[in-house]
Parts: structure tokens; sequence; C-alpha cells
């Protein structure tokens, strides 16, 4: 029998449902771009893959349009109203454009630089193709989101069901971590990863694995990595960005399952970061936690389920913080809409 995260993928390149799905991905000739580009040419579910960016992108998407599956790609760039023709009638926008971290920046440090580029694709996702289910890869995660909500708010095409904080990165690292100090196969170790996308308010649900019992040393130390995985990978390409291929391959996943879920497939579920009612009484508007995923986006924002005392503790810490990252992306958008 395959286990969930085998199911997950197995799913991410199968066409079980006849479909087919326009994807657009802006920031396409990016680290995280070009191999999300590959990735996505690979889905059988994708039938036009158009790939967006400042500079390259039709280089990319000549390269990218060999791979001989059912899909054509197209590459754009900011002349001759690309982005118009790139978004017009996507049914998918993945946006992994802006800047990556260097070592000493916290994903906020971003936020300057990505807050504005990430509002001027939301306003053409408004424009071009308010019907589609956006991915946002964009960093700070937390503070991008809801960026891209209150630009669409502005414009009258706000649908909740259809906006996504990719969060999926965390959800994978969790696996091969946990599975690196129990000593098993990570495809056997689901993690469910809930909060944000920074630092403490990644929160794994480990408890609600089959681990739950490890030493204290090493289950403080598993938490630590996963909530600063990101960290270790920009230390390691020092000054050259942070995760690009873990994050394409991320990014694909949890693309194909919204495609996966739009196509009327059963049980989809993923963690990720929406506009969530379970901690709206709290002042926290979007929180990651896992979500079914069906033929309108979002089908059912599934509840954290038992915690055990530390997660309780780190999940009131995440609070916290992302009030003030979701505050910091709304007043942006206000200040500068
Ligand atoms: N959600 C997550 O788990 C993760 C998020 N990230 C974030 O993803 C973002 C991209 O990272 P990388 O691909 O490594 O950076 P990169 O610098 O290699 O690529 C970014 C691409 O975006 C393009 N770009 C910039 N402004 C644009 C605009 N207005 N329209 C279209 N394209 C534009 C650039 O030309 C470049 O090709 C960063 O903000 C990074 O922090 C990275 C890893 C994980
Ligand atoms: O660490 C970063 O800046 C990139 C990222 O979000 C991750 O790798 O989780």
């Amino acid at each position: 029998m395959l286990s969930s995260i085998s199911k997950v993928s197995a799913r991410q390149f199968s066409s079980t449902a006849s479909s087919a799905y326009k994807v657009a991905i802006a920031g396409a000739a990016g680290g995280i771009g070009q191999p999300l580009s590959l990735l996505m040419k690979l889905n059988h579910k994708v039938t036009d893959l158009a790939l967006y960016d400042l500079r390259n992108a039709p280089g990319v998407a000549a390269d990218v349009s060999h791979v001989p599956t059912n899909s054509t790609v197209k590459g754009y760039g900011p002349e001759d109203d690309g982005l118009a023709q790139a978004f017009s009638n996507a049914d998918v926008v993945i946006i992994p454009a802006g800047v990556p971290r260097k070592p000493g920046m916290t994903r906020d440090d971003l936020f300057n630089t990505n807050a504005s580029i990430v509002r001027d694709l939301a306003k053409a996702v408004a424009e071009y193709a308010p019907n589609a289910a956006i991915c946002v890869i964009s960093n700070p995660v937390n503070s991008t989101v809801p960026i891209v909500a209150e630009v669409l708010k502005s414009k009258g095409t706000y649908n909740p069901k259809k906006l996504f904080g990719v969060t999926t990165l965390d959800v994978l690292r969790s696996s091969r971590f946990l599975s690196e100090v129990v000593g098993t196969d990570p495809n056997h170790e689901p993690v469910t990863v809930v909060g944000g996308h920074s630092g403490i308010t990644i929160v794994p649900l480990l408890s609600q694995t089959n681990h739950k019992d490890l030493p204290k040393d090493k289950y403080d130390a598993l938490v630590h990595r996963i909530q600063f995985g990101g960290d270790e990978v920009v230390q390691a390409k020092n000054g050259a960005g942070s995760a690009t291929l873990s994050m394409a391959q991320a990014g694909a996943r949890f693309a194909s399952s919204v495609l996966n879920g739009l196509a009327g497939e059963a049980d989809v579920v993923e963690p990720t970061f929406v506009d969530s009612p379970l901690f709206k009484a709290e002042g926290v508007e979007f929180f990651s936690s896992p979500v079914t995923l069906g033929t309108e986006g979002v089908k059912k924002i599934h509840a954290l389920g038992s915690l055990s005392s530390a997660e309780e503790e780190m999940v009131a810490t995440a609070k916290e913080t992302l009030i003030k990252n979701i505050a910091k992306g709304v007043e942006f958008v206000k200040a500068n809409p």
C-alpha cells in the first residue's frame, strides 16, 4: 500500500482526470522558476504553460518546450503586453518572483523589495486572471499572501478559496529531517506543519506522527532544524540565494495538488497558508493548516487536531508573530495602493 506521501508524489505528474489547464509562472527564469517550470511541464494536466519574467523567460520557455509532454510553452517579458498574455485565462498562477535572502537576513528583510513586486503581480492577476488559483511562493509568505488578498479586495476579485501561501517546503523538510532522526524512509513519514512560513511561525505537529516520544534533546533539535531549515541552505549557498531546487519540488507538488483538486479528484489535502477561520476570532486572518483542495479551490480547512503542550505553546507564539506579519502586508497595500 502506498503511504500518503507516496500517493501525493505519484499523483504529482499523473493525469487521472480529463483536464486541460493553463498554468502561469511569474518569476519563471529565477532559481526556483526554472526547475519549477520544468516540473510543471512534466505535469500532464498542464496543456498551456506560460512563463513570465522580467528577463530571459523566452529562453527558459524554448528550453523547457523541447520536453515531449502534451503542452505548449511560451515565454513572456514585460514588453508587448507580456504579462497580460501570460496571465490571461490562467487556471493557476504561481508566483516565485522576488529577491531571495542572503546570509544574516530574515525573510522579513525581503519585505521592502518583494512587497511591491507581489502587489503589482496581484494587480495583474485581478485584471487578467480573476478566476485563477494563486500560489504565492515569494517571501515573506506571511506578509505577501495578505498583500495579494488586499489588492484583490480593492479590485473586487478576492476569492479566499483561491489564494494559497506555499508552505509545502516545510512539510517536505519535516518528513526528511524526521526520517533522518529515526532512521526510516521519508516517504513513510508524513508530517503536518501548521502556522506560517518563517522561523517560529513554522509549527511541525510531531505529536501526530508515529514518533511522538522522541527524547527531548532530539525533539528540540528536530523542531529547530525544521523551523530554520531555510537558513541551512542560505548559509550553504553563501550569498548565492536560498532554496531553489527543493522549493521547485515543493511548489510543483503544491500546484499539482491544486490542479488535482480543480480536476475533481478526491481527498487532495495539503497544508497551506490561507484565509482561515481557525483563529480569526483572535485576530489571525491567515493561518496554515491542512486544507482539502477541490474544484473551487479550498474545499475544507481542517482544524489542528490534538496537540502536545509544546505544540500548543508554539502555536500561541506563531499566532502573535503572524498577526504582526499579516498587518504589515495589509498596511503596505493601504499605504501604497
Ligand atoms: N515559500 C517558500 O517556501 C520559499 C520561498 N522562496 C522565495 O522565493 C522567491 C524567489 O526566489 P529565487 O527563485 O531563489 O530568486 P531568484 O532571484 O533566483 O529569482 C527570482 C526571479 O524573479 C524575477 N522577478 C523579479 N521581479 C519580477 C517581477 N516584477 N515580475 C516577474 N518576475 C520578476 C527575477 O527576474 C528572477 O528571475 C524569494 O522571495 C524567496 O525568498 C524561496 C524558497 C522557499
Ligand atoms: O529561507 C529562505 O529564505 C527561503 C525559504 O523560504 C525556505 O527555504 O524555506
